[in-house]
């Protein structure tokens, strides 16, 4: 094996600890990670730019030695703010308006000596969860070119899915850490929004404040997005953003779980593979002594309804407003024509789609979904939730037509719990056969079968929830599932082949 090769193979634990032994240096891992992710984004076009200035950080990394990220190159999604750059959102009025300061994030990694070396690409305007916009352009998955990435931080996800860095930022409102994730077999994590500062982190939105954006780490593995939340929580990134909370990263340890769970929600389309990926989890979750109850999401009507109303409280007008003057996207088409019909003519299509689609026509309600959800928790007991996120990879411009999916994932932003994703299975034959089944549910299932017919072979993954402020719990779950999967897929080749070997490896 060549040293690029050993370098790019390394996890983010195994690196930090080499680097930290001086058996690697900075510069061989800054130029091996460069090199590839250029190659990578020939391929991708996940990459927004490379960011010089990580030159000039690599003479005098030295410094950091003492940091839990001593030399380790990072990637960042566009719209986290950096010195002299923009943060264009994909939005052309935001050209040329380079920030006056690093986001704090950015800040304490630069001090526990990781080295931010490439922007990555997303949505225009960010509320979408496809990847294309008119400046940068579409990033495509590395597991399938015809396929999107996924977003909104799907830039990120393509490169550390095609090996191009080792671990990234992403940020997170109804998804867009965790469909990425699904979608280029990553693990994606968003932590209880307030957890990691937000400082810096830039919307096209200002309010927002019932459905919570936050920040969060993507990589290969979980144990990485562990210890990226060990190395942004500490004093300086409290005292930088004292809007944080002084709490201290716990590594803990894992005993047995009590573990809810649900494979579809209702009026909410479902692939085969999203059902499959949970059913087959919880098995192994069950066979390694954790116990494993049904769990009904409650409320989830009106919860869809407040995540609209939500992030979009004035009906798209802000979303409409800050396009001005740029070219729209084609991910976009299907939101904007919804978002420029007038509201009478809104009003009474709602009344027209009340049966068919109840939870985009409903009224808001006065409801407490997150005390009626946990108080769903406390009378189970529980201590985590395993549920679909939404995937395979869709075909490209399909995510705009299918927000109607996005309560699989929005839910825990609208709730503030704390979610992660991780990469289990691939789509079966049967998987694709059972795609049939979509026929009879609708027209919304009737277009999830288009976004993902051909997706034999594509990554499948889950979703773990814990309750908010339980960031360490919700990562030590994800790393049973992680662990777990692996585990099940040795002994699956070894009982095949009478030697072992991973079917399931896409790294
Ligand atoms: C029943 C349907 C409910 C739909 C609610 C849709 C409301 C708004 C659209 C949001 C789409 C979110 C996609 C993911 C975006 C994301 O997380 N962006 C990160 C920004 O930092």
């Amino acid at each position: 094996m060549t040293n690029a090769l050993y370098i790019l193979s390394l996890s983010l634990s195994e690196l930090t600890k080499q680097l930290q032994e001086s058996a690697l240096s900075p510069e061989e891992v800054f130029y091996t990670y460069l090199e590839k992710t250029l190659d990578v984004h020939q391929k991708l076009n996940c990459c927004t730019e490379i960011i010089l200035d990580s030159f000039e950080q690599l003479k005098t990394i030295g410094s950091c030695k003492r940091g839990i990220l001593y030399g380790v190159p990072l990637s960042l999604k566009e719209n986290l703010l950096l010195k002299n750059h923009d943060s264009s959102c994909g939005v052309v009025k935001y050209l040329n308006q380079p920030a006056d300061d690093d986001c704090v994030l950015v800040k304490v990694l630069k001090e526990q000596g990781a080295i931010p070396f490439v922007r990555t690409n997303f949505p225009q305007a960010l509320l979408n969860y496809d990847c294309s916009n008119p400046i940068y352009g579409q990033t495509l998955n590395p597991h399938n070119l015809q396929k999107t990435a996924g977003g909104s931080s799907g830039g990120e996800a393509a490169l550390i899915g095609a090996g191009g860095s080792v671990i990234g930022i992403g940020t997170d409102i109804g998804g867009s850490a965790r469909i990425p994730a699904s979608f280029c077999a990553i693990c994606g994590f968003k932590p209880t929004a307030g957890r990691l500062s937000s400082k810096g982190c830039k919307s096209i939105f200002r309010g927002q404040k019932t459905v919570l954006s936050t920040p969060g780490p993507m990589a290969r593995d979980v144990d990485s997005l562990a210890l990226f939340m060990k190395a942004e929580i500490c004093e300086q990134m409290v005292f930088l953003d004292p809007t944080t909370p002084l709490l201290p990263f716990d590594e803990g340890s894992r005993n047995s779980l009590r573990i809810g769970y649900f494979d579809c929600i209702e009026q909410t389309p479902t692939s085969p593979s999203m059902t499959r990926g949970v059913q087959e989890v919880k098995a192994l979750l069950e066979q390694a002594g954790h116990t494993l109850v049904p769990f009904t999401p409650v409320r989830i009507l009106d919860m869809a309804e407040l995540m609209s109303k939500g992030a979009l409280a004035d009906g798209g007008a802000t979303f409409l407003q800050q396009l001005e003057g740029s070219p729209v996207d084609p991910v976009l088409h299907a939101q904007v024509a919804m978002y420029r019909l007038p509201i009478c003519l809104r009003k009474v299509l709602a009344f027209i789609l009340k049966p068919f689609w109840p939870s985009g026509a409903r009224l808001l309600r006065s409801s407490d979904c997150v005390n009626d959800t946990i108080a769903q928790w406390r009378r189970l007991n529980l201590d985590v939730v395993l549920c679909p996120i939404i995937g395979p990879a869709f075909n490209f411009c399909y995510c705009g037509k299918l927000m109607s999916m996005v309560p699989h994932s929005m839910t825990y932003n609208l709730l503030n719990f704390c979610a992660g994703v991780v990469p289990v299975s691939t789509v079966t034959e049967e998987d694709e056969r059972n795609l049939c089944h979509l026929d009879k549910g609708g027209w919304f299932n009737r277009v999830l079968k288009k976004a993902i017919t051909g997706g034999v072979g594509l990554p499948v993954a889950v979703q773990c929830v814990a309750l908010p402020w339980h960031d360490e719990l919700c990562l030590r779950f994800m790393k049973e599932v992680e662990e777990l999967v692996k585990k099940a897929r040795k002994d699956e080749g070894a009982n095949a082949n009478g030697k072992v070997y991973l079917i399931y490896d896409f790294h």
